[in-house]
């Protein structure tokens, strides 16, 4: 489904991605974890082609990016910080997503789940952060796709809301589907992802599941584990 090999990525000296070599080959939940600045982000828009990378080969669906755009047709996005323009009403929101993209899409049941129907009519510069990101997770799932990057999802959400999160990715899982995320919240790791991927200093340390991780660092913590991973050998 998604195959990365030798990738590499620099910001002016900044040498973000030095060489990533990574195949999501079904369908799964799969946390690209890594410390501020290791380039998660990077990774992401480059599978997105929002990066131009300077070397390396990206294939999503059989699709070799970049320079291509009709794959992201089967493909979805939760970008970290989503700037939208603040005058637009959420509802305009949503419409405008769903022209833009020409596709059937299933928003009613997800504004339901995150309790959104009062703010249908708001504009978004009046919106706190938590509910932005409740609409964003809107316009992420409201297309049946089979690919889903979700940027930091968690990021403001309440309790109950995060449950709704945890339930809808499951849910996409079950569909068969492949959702990539990335998230620093180690807890909400261990109970939805299937594998996790490890990025540190611009190469994947280790791709596996947390049980494998954890009996490779002999870490029964998670925390540890992570953090046992950055302080010895590659693991891929
Ligand atoms: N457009 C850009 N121009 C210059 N430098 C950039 C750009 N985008 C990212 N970087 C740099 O690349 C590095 C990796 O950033 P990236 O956002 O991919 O990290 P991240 O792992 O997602 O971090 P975080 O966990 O903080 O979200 C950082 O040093 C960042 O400053």
């Amino acid at each position: 489904m998604i195959k990365i090999e030798n990738l590499h990525k620099k910001f002016g000296k900044n040498k973000v991605l030095e060489g990533v070599d990574i195949h999501f080959d079904r369908g799964g939940i799969y946390a690209i974890l890594g410390p501020n600045g290791s380039g998660k982000t990077t990774l992401i828009k480059s599978i997105l082609g929002m990066v131009l990378p300077d070397k390396g080969s990206i294939t999503v669906n059989g699709t070799t990016i970049p320079r291509q755009w009709t794959y992201r047709q089967q493909l979805s996005y939760l970008p970290q910080i989503a700037n939208f323009p603040g005058n637009l009403r959420v509802s305009e929101l949503i419409s405008m997503i769903k022209d833009l993209r020409g596709q059937e899409a299933n928003e009613s049941h997800l504004v339901q789940l995150f309790e959104l129907e009062k703010y249908l009519d708001k504009r978004l510069s009046t919106l706190s952060g938590g509910t932005k990101q409740k609409v964003n997770l809107v316009l992420a799932f409201m297309f049946d796709s089979p690919l889903l990057i979700l940027d930091e999802p968690t990021s403001g959400l309440d309790p109950s809301s995060l449950i709704s999160l945890k339930r809808i990715i499951r849910t996409e899982k079950e569909m068969g589907k492949t959702v990539l995320l990335s998230s620093h919240i180690m807890h909400f790791v261990e109970e939805i992802a299937d594998e996790i991927v490890y990025l540190l200093e611009g190469k994947i340390y280790f791709k596996g599941s947390l049980d494998a991780l954890k009996e490779l660092t002999g870490e029964g913590n998670v925390e540890h584990a992570i953090a046992a991973i950055a302080t010895t050998q590659t693991y891929v």
